[in-house]
């Protein structure tokens, strides 16, 4: 993508004993694996390399945690790597023609943004015909910018052709929506979260990259000026707990973006990239479905799943084209190859990360230890507080998703139709059952709305002010000593619970609640 840097003809020093130093040919990249609770410090000495499209800056460390990773180079570049006899696996590899095809893509994206500033800038035009040649007939102009949805099965590179996308639009001026779906392993916030935020180029770091976060978590910007991303707490990372309520959530979230983008000509230009999750069949299937409906999808990468492609297609003739309803025009479908370096992370690697992602929300970044590469030595970016909060001044909410028959209603009682209720938890049942589990904050603005309508929808598909994590309940003294970001106290007393926890000892297995 960019040029080589000048220094790539420079004389360097020798490696420090620690060092292993790797030269790598033009489009090609070495692919590392740093086991969890392990570091590596990669440092590019010349040429340019990009980690997942964030430029590397020539002489800086960049430090790296638990991560499985590729750094690219398209010109040719010399990296340092530390601690190398305790990595899982490092080498370097020219099947790199998946790169290229997404490089390819991204100029497509980028000759459809053009195409919308055209079509702003003079909307009396006649629409221009289609410019992004595709596998499949039913290519269309797109009115705003490209609205991108990822899709494919678990680690197949969603993510990382995400945050790559992302990178190069940014790298060009443009302002797209980055937007996450994935409540399991979320990039932009705290696992059992879907999320948006709009991305500048202070975000694109190769240091925002030291966890799965591609900025370093809701709380944490590592400029201090970035936007804080909009973030709705779904409660769970078990994406089929809660069916209507993550359809719902996808369908606010979606209103929210077209809200955003309505005005400002540039950022809808700029378009919209969403990152789903690995679940694809059945409900997953159904939510890839109503992703496309609520994000106004109007081009589909596939990643590596000729199925997924074709059942898609399949679909998009049917709901397109056919039936005499009113003709809409079908999203781009594209198929894309899986990179070749992608790996497959088991429960435990996905665990740690989930944790680290938390951890991050509230310490944010580590500073790399001086002497050693060893995580126990470092230090935080920030230093959250432990507040105590008395039961009578909170509200804990949980969802219920129970719909009783009619025969079984007391007399007089209506049916609710809408599936998403609330529970407000008795203080009598906050318990130690409690203790390490993620609560979400609500905003102040949906809690007023909530105390008007009674609707826990203005609770769920509102963004949330933030996050805290009950370290004790003390049932005695009916309090509760909460980890905040901050002190003081919280924006509202109305909490959202769900089945997320967290120990900061990178170890504890989320599990469901169960509750009486
Ligand atoms: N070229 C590559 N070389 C090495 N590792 C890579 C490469 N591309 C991606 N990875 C790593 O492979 C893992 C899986 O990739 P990624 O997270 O992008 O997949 P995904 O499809 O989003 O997964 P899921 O949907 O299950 O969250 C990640 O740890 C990512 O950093």
């Amino acid at each position: 993508m960019s040029a080589a840097a000048t220094s790539s003809s420079r004389e360097l020093p020798p490696p420090a004993d620690n060092i292993t130093r790797h030269t790598l040919s033009p489009e090609s990249e070495l692919r590392i694996e740093i086991p969890t609770g392990i570091s590596s410090t990669i440092t590019l000495r010349s040429g340019s390399a990009e980690l997942f499209g964030a430029e590397l800056a020539i002489d800086r460390p960049l430090h790296l945690t638990s991560a499985k990773v590729a750094i690219f180079t398209w010109h040719g570049c010399i990296l340092d790597v530390s601690n190398q006899d305790q990595l899982d696996i490092i080498y370097a590899s020219d099947e790199t023609d998946a790169n290229v095809s997404y490089v390819n893509t991204h100029a497509q994206l980028e000759a459809m943004r053009d195409e919308a500033l055209g079509n702003s800038a003079n909307p009396n035009a006649a629409p221009a015909t289609a410019t992004v040649e595709t596998t499949m007939t039913t290519a269309t102009t797109a009115v705003g910018g490209p609205r991108v949805l990822l899709v494919g099965p678990a680690d197949c590179g969603k993510s990382s052709l995400a945050r790559v996308l992302t990178a190069y639009a940014v790298k060009l001026g443009r302002t797209p929506i980055l937007v996450d779906l994935d409540a399991s392993q979320n990039m932009l916030s705290v696992p059992g979260t879907i999320a948006a935020i709009p991305v500048s180029s202070d975000m694109i770091s190769p240091d925002c990259y030291g966890t799965s976060s591609i900025m370093g978590g809701s709380s944490s910007s590592a400029s201090g000026g970035a936007m804080m991303p909009l973030v709705l707490w779904y409660g769970s990372q078990d994406l089929t707990a809660h069916p209507d309520v993550y359809k719902a959530q996808l369908s606010k979230l979606g209103h929210a973006i077209d809200e955003r983008l309505s005005g400002d000509t540039d950022a809808n230009a700029s378009g919209i990239i969403v990152n789903t999750s690995g679940l694809i069949e059945d409900i997953g299937y159904q939510y890839l479905l109503h992703a496309i409906e609520a994000f106004r999808i109007n081009v589909v990468l596939v990643l590596g799943h000729d199925r997924l492609y074709s059942m898609l297609g399949t679909q998009f003739k049917k709901d397109y084209e056919g039936g005499g309803g009113p003709m809409r025009k079908a999203p781009i479908l594209i198929k894309l190859p899986r990179s070749g370096g992608v790996v497959s992370r088991d429960a435990s690697f996905r665990r740690a990360l989930r944790s680290q992602s938390i951890k991050r929300y509230f310490y944010g970044n580590s500073t790399p230890p001086k002497s050693s590469d060893g995580p126990s030595s470092s230090n935080y970016q920030f230093s959250p507080c432990l507040i105590e909060v008395r039961m009578a001044d909170i509200q804990l909410h949980k969802l219920s998703n129970i719909s009783l028959a009619a025969s079984l209603l007391p007399i007089s009682a209506k049916q609710s139709t809408d599936p998403i209720q609330l529970s407000t938890i008795p203080s009598s049942e906050i318990t130690s059952k409690f203790q390490h589990s993620v609560l979400a904050v609500c905003h102040p603005s949906a809690v007023e709305k909530y105390e008007h309508s009674g609707s826990a929808r203005d609770l769920y598909l509102a963004g949330v002010a933030g996050f805290v994590i009950v370290e004790k309940v003390d049932v005695d003294k009916a309090s509760m000593s909460l980890l905040s970001p901050c002190g003081g106290s919280l924006p509202s007393g109305h909490l959202l619970s769900g089945d997320i926890f967290w120990l900061d000892n990178d170890s504890l297995e989320p599990a469901q609640l169960q509750f009486d």
